[in-house]
């Protein structure tokens, strides 16, 4: 038996850090939103008690570090599983890059699992493991558009904001999310964006309030760890992106646009930059 999930890219439409906790986590207030980008999962059952991981992308571990065989040995585990899986990753969210792939692939294969094997978990069971997996996997079990709090994983589901084009673009760089939290003092963070604001304006339907009210406070650490990310959001500014931000500890940026025929000129101008440009609708 074969099944097929989709494991989308989140984007922070905003990110604040409160406080730096006694368990070295900090606590965050986030909105996310999944936009239509996605790898696919193919999972095979296998008779034998295994985890087999493979991918056409040379560039990600298939071994115990991949995010997809740790939830698929977890779930298999607490769930006393004698049988074993071949999970296949056709990678196309850019790794690394702030868009948590790799928390949305092990996402996808706690929920892929769950039916291969008839469990019958409730989504929130799912979280609650995917929280043993990473900040980011409990929203990426459920997606859609969520304020996460706590380290990430305190999710109130949101209607999801007025649909708009997605244009992101990593520059070839990279950034550790542990040493950017590393960074931030929260003490000195000057201006905090508004989770409450953004709340408003998403139940509002507003686009344009949605663009006005877009932060992130992760954007200074990495900003000065790597100028050329500044420069890629200028771009995206001039190209006539409506709202510019860096997604999660970055690096990559993305820009929310309105008008179809706005697309096609900021995505050309961005290729003159950077080599991993996406053009995507935001997922409703
Ligand atoms: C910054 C964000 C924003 O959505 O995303 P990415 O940039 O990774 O996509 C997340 O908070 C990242 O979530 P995730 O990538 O799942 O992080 P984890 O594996 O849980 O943690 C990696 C490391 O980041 C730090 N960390 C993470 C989350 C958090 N609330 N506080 C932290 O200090 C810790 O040092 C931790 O060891
Ligand atoms: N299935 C996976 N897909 C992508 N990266 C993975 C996966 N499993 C483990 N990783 C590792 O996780 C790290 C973070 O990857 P990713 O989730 O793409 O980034 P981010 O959290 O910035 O969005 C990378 O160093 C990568 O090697």
């Amino acid at each position: 038996m074969k099944i097929y999930e989709k494991a989308p890219a989140k984007i922070n439409l905003m990110l604040d850090v409160l406080h730096k906790r006694a368990d070295g986590f900090h606590e965050v207030e986030m909105i996310m939103t999944m936009v239509d980008l996605a790898d696919r999962l193919e999972l095979s059952g296998l008779p034998r008690d295994s985890i087999i991981i493979s991918s056409q992308a040379g560039y990600i571990p298939l071994d115990e570090k991949n995010l997809a065989f740790q939830a698929a040995r977890l779930i298999k585990d607490r769930y006393n599983v004698k049988s074993g899986v071949h999970i296949h990753l056709d990678k196309r969210i850019p790794v690394a890059a702030g868009l948590a792939g790799g928390s949305s692939d092990a996402a996808a294969t706690l929920r892929g699992l769950n039916r291969l094997w008839g469990l019958g978990l409730p989504a929130e069971e799912l979280q609650v493991l995917g929280a043993e997996l990473g900040s980011d996997v409990p929203f990426c079990v459920t997606g859609g558009t969520a304020l996460a709090t706590g380290r990430g994983e305190l999710l109130t589901p949101l209607a999801n904001p007025p649909q708009c084009w997605v244009v992101l673009a990593k520059p070839p760089i990279n950034v550790s999310t542990a040493e950017v939290y590393g960074r931030v003092r929260s003490n000195q963070i000057s201006v905090h964006p508004s989770a409450q604001r953004m709340r408003e304006v998403i139940e509002a339907g507003s686009f344009a309030g949605v663009c006005e009210n877009l932060g992130n406070v992760l954007e200074d650490v990495t900003l000065r760890l790597h100028p050329e990310v500044q420069q890629l959001k200028e771009a995206m500014v001039k190209l006539g992106a409506d709202g510019v931000l860096m997604s999660g500890s970055g690096p990559t940026v993305f820009g929310l646009v309105s008008k179809q025929s706005k697309v096609a000129r900021i995505y050309n101008g961005l290729r003159g930059f950077c080599n991993e440009v996406y053009a995507v609708r935001s997922l409703t």
